[in-house]
This record gives C-alpha cells, structure tokens and sequence, in this order.
C-alpha cells in the first residue's frame, strides 16, 4: 500500500509497532523508526495493524540512533523494510541521496510500490531562508515529498519556515516541514495550513522522537480546528 501524501498525513511516531491500535483514532500513518526498535524487521515482518507505515532508519548525524559506521546495513535495512506490503513510503535522508549512498535503496522502494520522503534536519538552528529553500527543493527533486525539520529557538523563526512551506507547495512541490523544539512547536499546528503534507507525533508523549511534538491525539485536533 502506497502512501502518496496528497493531503496532510498525521503519522504516530513510534518504535513500537505494538502501539498501532492505539494510534488508529487519530493518525493516518505510522512512523516506524526502526533505529530505536530492537530487530526491526522482525517487527516489520509481524506486523498486522491497519494503518500503513512510514519506515525510517535515522543516521545519528541526524539525530537518530542508526549508527554512524554503519551506513551500508542502515539502508540495507531501510530497502528490505519497503518490502513490506504494509510499508507505504520510506524516508532517506538528502545527504544519503545525494552522495549517491542511498540511491538504490530508493529505487527498490520504489520498485516495491513505496515512496520515498527525502528529509533533511537541522538539529543545531534554522538555516537563513535561502538555504532553507534550497534543501527543500533539492529535497522535492530526490523525494516523492520533500522533508525539512529545523531546531527554533524563536517563534520568529518559524516565519521563514513557513513562507518557504507556503512557496514551495504553491509551485505544486511536496513539502513537509517542522520546527523542533519547544519555540517551534506552534509549527507542528500551523505548518499544514502553508502546505506541509506530514506531521509527526508521538502515541505516547514520553516517547517523542523530536524536540517540541505534541502528543498524537493534540496534533490531530489542533491540525482539524485550524484547517
Ligand atoms: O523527520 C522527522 C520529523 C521529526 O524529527 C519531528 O520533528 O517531528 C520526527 C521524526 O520521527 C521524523 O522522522
């Protein structure tokens, strides 16, 4: 099952597929990340929830637990995970994409009829609104949808992020975008009204996978009353 992000997709973040069930009412999508689960695959492979699943395998250069030495295994991984029926979309990083690392595992998601959201994070600030709109659409040109996620240490500073968001997605790009951290975290709410097709959040709030999320079950109404 594809997952094609033609309208906003609220995924429950987790790495813990057992909590699927719990995330049903409120999510469209689970993010698997499978770089803070134990046998990954394993999981993957009993797997019988509803929802379909986003599988990330996150290198710790961006702020996962995927391992740094070990890029080969990391996206060996992540291209047997898409195998999965129940595997809708993968997410790969820009850099690996772009160094080439990464390419065949995109064209085996692919093959295995998932997209593929090419992500970019930047855990240590905002990058000036130029750099951000140039990862972002370098990210669209890898990616069936762009992903940006930027450290706010301001509110201000989730303007820029999202007058790049309303940009993009005006010139009919796929983008997703976030601002972690506690001064950003108005972003998860407002950001798909400029355009940004995925949120992300926990099912439980003491596991969140990024600074600032709310919890499922918040993002979900706050999205539904703003729209
Ligand atoms: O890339 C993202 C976005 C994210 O970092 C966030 O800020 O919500 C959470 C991650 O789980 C996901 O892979």
């Amino acid at each position: 099952m594809s997952l094609e992000f033609d309208s906003f997709t609220l995924a429950a973040a987790t790495a813990d597929l057992s909590e699927e069930p719990r995330a049903r009412e409120h999510a469209d999508c689970v993010e698997f990340r499978m770089d803070l689960a134990t046998e990954s695959l394993t999981a993957l492979a009993s797997y019988t929830g509803e929802l379909p699943i986003v599988a990330t395998n996150r290198t710790d250069r961006e702020g996962g637990a995927g391992g740094e030495e070990s890029d080969e295994r990391r996206l060996d991984d992540l291209a047997r995970a898409a195998e999965f029926d129940s595997v809708g979309a993968i997410d790969i990083e820009l850099a690996a994409l772009e160094s080439g690392a990464a390419e065949t595992t995109a064209a085996h998601a692919r093959d295995h009829g998932a997209s593929v959201i090419a992500s970019a994070h930047d855990f240590e600030g905002i990058p000036d609104t130029d750099g951000m709109r140039e990862l972002l659409d370098r990210a669209t040109e890898h990616g069936e949808v762009g992903k940006l996620a930027v450290s706010a240490t301001d509110p201000g500073d989730v303007l820029a992020l999202l007058s790049v968001t309303d940009e993009l997605a005006g010139e009919g790009k796929r983008v997703a975008t976030m601002a972690m951290g506690e001064a950003g975290r108005h972003s998860r709410a407002v950001a798909p009204i400029y355009g940004s097709r995925i949120g992300y959040a926990p099912v439980d709030p003491a596991n969140a996978t990024a600074p600032g999320q709310y919890d499922l079950a918040t993002l979900r109404e706050l999205v539904e009353r703003l729209r």
